[in-house]
């Protein structure tokens, strides 16, 4: 998978380079390329924004500007691309939403700053690629830098080789429909708290049954909206007893 990120904060993209994923980047499993998008201005102030139309706070990117990124960043390789734009205004972006990502051969992302990209950047490029406007959660930022840092992670984990134990991303919170319950390791008491004792009783069955009842009882607890959002046959009888 290859990905671009254009923004005009290049440095704060500078994370993806790091730990897990850098390594990723180093051994061939994703590319990631970051683009400045002032390096497509041709004005002495290399000017990315102008005022709303209509009047409004703050100021809105130009679209003259991010149509030219776009083009050279697309042009740069010829593997068909999804755009990704952040957008406080965007569908919620969720596991789902990466795994389904992850089969992409190339994504860019967009990121806005000010109050955002102009629309018909978006309008114009949905002409000839699949545009998806998204937002990682009910809350604002102030621009889409740390969006892009969220999601492309969200989504590298997932590729072939990137994580170390591929099983994990199948086991993660969120992709059984659950949270995942607590977790433990040496030593076997802490501070005077204990490990408890069924992890350390080697049987299997019960151990996955106390695991999948914590997980229940977190997610009941934290997120009854993803409980009621399980599918019928989710639950077995056990869990019901629950
Ligand atoms: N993903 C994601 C995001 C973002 C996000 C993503 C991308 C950009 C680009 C610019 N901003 C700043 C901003 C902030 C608020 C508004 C709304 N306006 C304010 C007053 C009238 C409406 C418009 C833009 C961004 C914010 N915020 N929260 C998320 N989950």
């Amino acid at each position: 998978m290859r990905i671009d990120v254009v923004t005009i904060f290049p440095g704060y993209l500078a994370p993806l380079r790091e730990a897990l994923l850098g390594r990723a980047i180093e051994a061939g499993l994703v590319e990631v390329a970051v683009h400045d998008l002032r390096d497509w201005t041709h004005d002495v102030h290399q000017a990315v924004d102008d005022a709303p139309y209509g009047g409004g706070p703050g100021m809105v990117m130009k679209p003259q500007v991010w149509g030219e990124a776009l083009d050279a960043v697309l042009a740069a390789d010829e593997r068909p691309a999804r755009l990704v734009v952040p957008t406080p205004a965007g569908r919620p972006f969720r596991q789902s939403t990466a795994q389904a990502w992850a089969g992409e051969q190339r994504l860019v992302f967009a990121c806005g700053r000010y109050e955002g990209i102009d629309q018909r950047v978006v309008d114009e490029a949905a002409a000839r690629m699949p545009v998806d406007e998204v937002s990682i959660g009910d809350y604002v930022l102030v621009g889409g830098e740390v969006a892009v840092l969220v999601m492309v992670e969200a989504v590298a984990r997932l590729l072939p080789g990137v994580l170390g134990n591929p099983v994990s991303a199948e086991q993660d919170s969120f992709s059984d429909g659950l949270l995942e319950g607590p977790a433990y390791t040496r030593p076997l008491t802490w501070r005077g708290l204990s490990v408890p004792e069924v992890l350390r009783s080697g049987h299997h069955g019960a151990i996955a049954r106390w695991r999948r009842d914590r997980a229940l009882e977190r997610t009941a607890d934290r997120r009854p909206d993803l409980l009621a959002a399980l599918p019928a046959d989710a639950l077995d009888a056990a869990d019901r007893a629950f």
